[in-house]
């Protein structure tokens, strides 16, 4: 393998892949390692993004596990590190973003980094130091009720802060506009300060390209994924096709998707309308101990032949209280994902070679029931979104994992004739 140019630690799995994903557009090839590989990488790479999912476990078990990444990341000869967390900051007063910075410095014996979520390309920027979900801020938007990681104040330096033992600062619009050579001078002044962290403002990919260069020489860097698009350059690497080139697709195509956002809800709803095959995942009939893995993997049989078939549990928040009410919200998330997995390992031994995932949770049962370790990133379907390239038994497996939030509506059609 040659030189790591960047070595980048995900707190999850959509996540870990949206990240790869911008800096494969940015000409990195980009590799996905499910948990800390045991030995070295077996394929050449750039960039490897390690996804956990930690990210809400309590702080020590999440700075326990990243620095576990950090050393593997090291072996590999990585030159800069990346702590990849969510576009929505999902991190509560008592969340894990600042002590695993601050770990993460502690360890690579740096005393500055930034951090900044903003993902513009899905409507994440932040503005003197507040976050904002397309035109609503952080607080405001749905992020507010989120049922893990309610997020109530849309100030980051204020919501940082309440995590970190160093001062939080900020790097405000006026002097991102002005470049990387401006923005060098914020990062030397509030150093000076005392300050250890400093939320950046950004509300363009300009913003982001601008502040790339600042970047070069930090030994780490805390960002949602949007910051990615600024770094390749640093190494020498320009946009290139070559860096997103995949196997050729082939086999038959699925979907299976656990996501009950706004944006699934909509997907499934477009697909069903388009007139795809499509079987619902009841999880009160799971919970009565019927086999409904088996029954939809029966019913796929009779359709795979003939284009992509979705199996879903998505549901409208209603429905999914009302099993949550009867189940228990944990038992009926565990569930779904136990039978949306063994769904995902009954299509691909059905010849499925092709299969998109819907919602980070539902990922990451589906990648660990297929026994993945490692995915190659390839070409975006909608921002966040890439193709990825997999070996499971039996061959090459193409799939897309989904972000709850991501992707629009024709996402469950749009993404097979991406491939195509
Ligand atoms: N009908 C349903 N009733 C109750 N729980 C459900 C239902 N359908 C799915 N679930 C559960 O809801 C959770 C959805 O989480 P998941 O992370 O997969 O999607 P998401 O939160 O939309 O995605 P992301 O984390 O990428 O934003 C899973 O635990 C899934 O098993
Ligand atoms: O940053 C985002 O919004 C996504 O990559 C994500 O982390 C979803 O879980």
């Amino acid at each position: 393998m040659t030189a790591l140019a960047l070595g980048c630690i995900a707190d999850d799995f959509t996540g870990a892949t949206d990240l790869a994903n911008n800096l494969v557009r940015a000409g990195m090839r980009a590799v996905q390692t499910i948990g800390v590989p045991e030995g070295p990488l077996d394929a050449a790479a750039d960039a490897v993004v390690v996804a956990l999912k930690s990210r809400t476990n309590p702080p020590q078990e999440a700075v326990a596990q990243s620095l576990q990444a950090l050393r593997w990341l090291r072996e590999q000869g990585a030159r800069q590190i990346y702590f990849k967390y969510c576009s929505t900051f999902d991190s509560t007063p008592q969340g894990n973003i600042g002590p695993v910075a601050e770990a993460l410095m502690d360890a690579l014996g740096t005393d500055f980094t930034i951090a900044t979520p903003a993902f513009p390309d899905n409507g994440r920027t932040v503005f003197k130091g507040h976050l904002f979900v397309g035109d609503v801020l952080l607080s405001d938007s749905g992020m507010r009720d989120h049922p893990l990681t309610p997020m109530r104040d849309a100030n980051l330096v204020r919501v940082l802060q309440a995590q970190c033992r160093r001062r939080v600062g900020l790097v405000d619009h006026r002097v991102v506009a002005q470049g990387p050579q401006a923005i060098r001078a914020r990062f030397d002044a509030l150093r000076a300060e005392g300050v250890g962290l400093a939320v950046v403002d950004a509300v363009s990919n300009d913003d982001l390209l601008r502040l790339g260069p600042a970047l070069a020489d930090l030994p780490l860097v805390t960002a949602g994924s949007g910051v990615a698009i600024g770094l390749p350059a640093n190494f020498g690497l320009a946009p290139s096709p070559a860096a997103a080139v995949l196997p050729p697709a082939g086999g038959l195509r699925a979907i299976v998707s656990g996501s009950c956002s706004v944006a699934t809800n909509a997907q499934v709803k477009a697909f069903v309308a388009a007139g795809g095959a499509a079987w619902a995942v009841d999880p009160l009939r799971v919970a009565a101990g019927e086999d409904v893995a088996g029954a939809a993997l029966r019913w796929a049989d009779e359709r795979l032949a003939a284009g992509p078939v979705l199996v879903y549990a998505t549901a409208e928040p209603g429905a999914v209280r009302a099993v949550q009410e009867q189940l228990g919200v944990a038992e009926a998330g565990a569930l779904v994902e136990r039978t949306l997995a063994a769904v995902a390992r009954g299509l691909v031994e059905r010849g499925v070679r092709q299969l998109v995932v819907a919602g980070g949770e539902t990922s990451g049962a589906c990648v660990q029931a297929l026994g993945i370790r490692q995915l190659q990133i390839g070409a975006q379907i909608d921002p966040g979104v890439p193709w990825c390239h997999a070996r499971v038994a039996g061959g090459g497996l193409h799939l897309a994992l989904k972000s709850g939030n991501f992707g629009g509506s024709d996402f469950f059609t749009r993404a097979f004739e991406v491939l195509a």
